[in-house]
């Protein structure tokens, strides 16, 4: 009697049998530089939390720990409607959000693209991009013109200091921008006047990062949401800390505001680590940084978010290829465009289901213009395996270390949202085995007590949101901050 067992899945990686051997030996060497063990990633995890800690504290640290100001979890009956706006570093998407008081919601959106020259343009440049697109937005959604005032949520995702929630000073430029003359201003003005140059009825109530309008976003519609993650351009996470935890806040809080408060927390993890003290960094990482306009600057997005993954693919092959060890006498002209490929190029990569790596190898074709062979393609392959993989698991110290830091016991969900997240192959299910390293699970995965789940819209529903909560405390005479 023959026993057929079950059907052996296909082996992705494919075989190395026509691999050469020197590639085979280059191979294993990416393999030991880009691979993070279990100790390793307990080793991040503990300092990231001890960071997490001095972030908190008077002196600060690497990780700014911005006390966002937004001073209440939501209920779910918040209402009425807002204007979203979110300035990504790809993006900028202006939403209309109604809120509909049961922890529902509906939003109408459209999204505008970011041009290029954009990231170093003049301060006017990029608030009257802002205005004009929203001006075009107001235009489709109210054709008769819009009567009256429209609050709005400004999405602001990139480090800025809050006094309070409808403030926010750029503290400085990340995700490769540099415009000048904003960083240490109030950027709430700045847009509201190039609003009112357009003479646009909208009021900026509340500036919030995406991170945060993530947590409460997923808060609103799920109670156990307790962080906000983005894996996107770049990298960041916000959570509830108590008001007693902060030290930093204890000077000068406002009478009306308990310790027992909670607070969102906007973390601004990407500069975990620019001390770089336990972060594993190859050569490639180092170069990345060094050709950075900020070097020594968010050494942690730099090794796992959106804006450098296909960047870090890119410097390994035009090594490679400079070493002689790939594309052989080929031009390899695109390959040395820095930027020349995002990361959905490592992502289609490992998205090939073919054996032959036929996508993979049309896929060079098409935006390298090189011809590469079966060897090449498999390197390349596990190339794109190793550094999505490093990527994801390096990602997932910061909430390990955020776990930690609020001693939770129960389950929590962590909302996560962000490109890389949701379209980048096995991202979640390779954080997910990461985790279990660290935390040393032995229990089935469906038990484990932090679980990566999609986050609601957090920079539409989110802003809106958190500018509902601002409007309720104004009304009931409460701080919004300092
Ligand atoms: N298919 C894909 N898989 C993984 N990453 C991708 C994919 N397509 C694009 N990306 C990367 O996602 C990033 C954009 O992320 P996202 O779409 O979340 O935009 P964003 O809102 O501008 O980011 P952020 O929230 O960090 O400001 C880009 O850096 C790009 O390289």
């Amino acid at each position: 009697m023959v026993h057929l067992g079950p059907k052996k899945p296909q082996h992705r990686k494919g075989s190395m049998m026509d691999v050469p051997r020197d590639l085979i030996e280059e191979i294993k060497v990416l393999k030991s530089i880009f691979s993070v063990s279990p100790a390793k990633l307990r080793q991040i995890t503990d300092h990231f939390r001890s960071e997490l800690e001095k972030g908190l504290s008077v002196n600060g640290g690497n990780i700014p720990m911005i006390p966002t100001w937004v001073l209440d979890y939501p209920t779910g009956k918040e209402s009425g409607s807002y204007l979203a706006i979110d300035l990504g570093g790809t993006n900028l998407r202006v939403v209309l959000v109604n809120l509909l008081g049961n922890r529902d919601f509906d939003t109408t959106q459209s999204k505008y693209s970011l041009p290029r020259k954009i990231r170093t343009a003049t301060a006017d440049e990029l608030f009257d991009f802002i205005a004009t697109s929203i001006q075009e937005f107001l235009h489709e959604q109210y054709p008769d013109g819009c009567k009256e005032e429209i609050p709005l949520g400004f999405t602001f995702s990139y480090p800025a200091t809050q006094s309070a929630i409808n403030t926010g000073l750029l503290q400085r430029w990340t995700k490769g921008y540099d415009i000048k003359n904003v960083e240490n201003h109030d950027v709430v003005p700045m847009l509201q006047k190039a609003l009112k140059q357009k003479n646009l009825p909208i009021t900026v109530v509340a500036l919030i990062n995406d991170t945060t309008g993530t947590l409460v976003a997923s808060h609103y519609t799920d109670p156990k949401a307790e962080m906000g993650l983005i894996f996107g351009t770049g990298c960041n996470g916000a959570y509830y800390e108590l008001i007693k935890n902060v030290p930093k806040l204890q000077k000068d809080l406002p009478k009306d505001i308990s310790p027992d408060s909670p607070i969102a927390i906007n973390c601004e993890y990407g500069a975990f680590d620019n001390e770089h003290k336990v972060l594993p960094r190859t050569k490639y990482d180092i170069i990345i940084d060094e050709q950075s306009p900020r070097p020594g600057q968010q050494s942690f997005e730099k090794m796992i978010s959106g804006y450098y993954l296909g960047e870090l693919l890119r410097l390994v092959m035009l090594d490679l290829h400079q070493k002689g060890l790939l594309f052989e006498n080929q031009s390899c002209d695109k390959l040395k465009i820095p930027f020349h490929l995002d990361t959905s190029f490592p992502a289609k990569i490992e998205e090939d289901p073919f054996e032959n790596l036929s996508d993979v190898k049309d896929l060079i074709l098409d935006e390298l213009n090189i011809h590469a062979n079966i060897a090449e393609r498999k390197l390349i392959r596990t190339l794109a395996e190793l550094i999505g993989t490093r990527a994801s698991r390096l990602s997932i110290c910061a909430v390990a270390a955020i776990y930690q830091k609020r001693g939770f016991t129960k389950t929590v969900h962590a909302a996560a949202d962000g490109s890389v997240f949701n379209k980048y192959p096995d991202f979640q299910s390779r954080a997910t085995q990461a985790l279990a390293d660290i935390f040393d699970w032995k229990m089935p995965k469906d038990q484990y007590p932090i679980v990566l789940v999609p986050a609601e819209d957090g920079s539409g529903a989110g802003a809106a949101i958190i500018a509902a909560l601002t409007e309720n405390r104004i009304e009931a005479g409460l701080s919004i901050g300092l």
